[in-house]
């Protein structure tokens, strides 16, 4: 397992924040992080998937962080089921699928996330979301170091949230996924299309990590940021976007701060306009 000392941490943020760490950990497999847990267990690891929903809010971590981004990223498909360890991306997973003239992800192509990740979240758009395809989940329980397994069901899924969200000390280290025999063209096609409606509405041109809050019940964020005039709203580096208005931007040399502080403003004049308190989606890393 590759280990980094004061390591830079910013190409594994889709914010592109500056930030570094006193020690980056890369497991390979299963068994480097299972090991690294039980080696350490009173270190206090930050476990990175695939930085797109993350916020560093500081520019130094006196701790040690665990990246996945690019490790731990081995599939296996029998038949229309695929096994996935937590560092593979949708972007991988659908492709593979794809290969495979299997559907079911087609709408995870162009989510931006790990397997871990899109578990901890329930990744998703409006109609699919990654409970509605997974199977079961091996974790890692910190509580006593062992390696478990969890049905779907038992996960507790909702928009946004699952049991692991809820229960951070518990590692994603794999996934199983059943899907179902398609024709390659309409999957490819269905892939095609999923993404374009995201290019088409997001600002995929600049660094960003998606939908900064999640949707209030009956409502949208970004009309009522419309209504308050908040498209293209800056401080610093971090700008609400001209194309969404739910996404912040960074727009060259935005720190974790200057998106938090846009971020308390947006809040704070949701509050005063709708009476609406505005939850952040998006993990700030403390
Ligand atoms: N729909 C969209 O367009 C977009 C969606 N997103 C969503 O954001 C998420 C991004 O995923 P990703 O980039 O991989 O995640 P990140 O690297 O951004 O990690 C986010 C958090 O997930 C937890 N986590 C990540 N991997 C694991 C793991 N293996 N086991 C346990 N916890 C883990 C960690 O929180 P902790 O340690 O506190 O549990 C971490 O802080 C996805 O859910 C994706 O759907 C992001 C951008 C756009
Ligand atoms: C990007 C993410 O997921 C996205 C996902 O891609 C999209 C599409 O399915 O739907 C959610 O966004 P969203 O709630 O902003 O939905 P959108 O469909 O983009 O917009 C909702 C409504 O707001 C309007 N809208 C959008 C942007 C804007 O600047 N102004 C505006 O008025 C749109 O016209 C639309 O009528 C997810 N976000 C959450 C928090 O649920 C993410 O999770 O990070």
């Amino acid at each position: 397992m590759n280990i980094e000392k004061n390591k830079d941490l910013t190409e594994f943020s889709a914010y592109k924040i500056k930030s570094f760490c006193e020690v980056a950990y890369f497991p390979e497999c299963e068994n480097d992080l299972v090991e690294l847990y039980r080696n350490n267990p009173d270190l206090d690891f930050t476990i990175i998937g695939n930085g797109n929903n993350i916020l560093f809010a500081k520019e130094y971590y006196d701790r040690p962080f665990i990246i996945m981004n690019g490790n731990m990223n081995k599939f296996s498909i029998e038949e229309n089921h695929i096994c996935a360890e937590a560092g593979v991306t949708l972007l991988e997973l659908s492709e593979a699928a794809l290969k495979s003239n299997l559907t079911g992800l087609e709408a995870f192509y162009d989510i931006p996330s790990s397997v871990g990740g899109a578990i901890v979240m329930n990744a998703g758009n409006k109609n699919t979301e990654i409970k509605d395809v997974l199977t079961k989940v091996r974790y890692l329980s910190l509580e006593d170091f062992e390696i478990k397994e969890m049905s779907n069901s038992e996960i507790k899924f909702c928009y946004r949230s699952s049991f692991f969200q809820n229960n951070s000390n518990n590692i994603v280290l794999k996934a199983w996924f059943t899907l179902k025999h398609g024709n390659s063209s309409d999957i490819y096609n269905l892939m095609e299309k999923e993404k374009k409606i995201r290019w088409e509405k997001q600002p995929r041109e600049y660094p960003n990590c998606g939908s900064v809050f999640k949707r209030p019940k009956n409502k949208f964020v970004g009309p009522m940021l419309d209504e308050l005039n908040l498209k293209g709203f800056t401080i610093g580096g971090a700008q609400v976007s001209q194309k969404h208005s739910g996404f912040i931007v960074n727009t060259g040399s935005a720190t974790g701060e200057d998106i938090i502080l846009l971020i308390n403003e947006i809040q704070r004049r949701v509050k005063l306009k709708f009476n609406i308190e505005l939850e952040v989606e998006q993990r700030i890393i403390l």
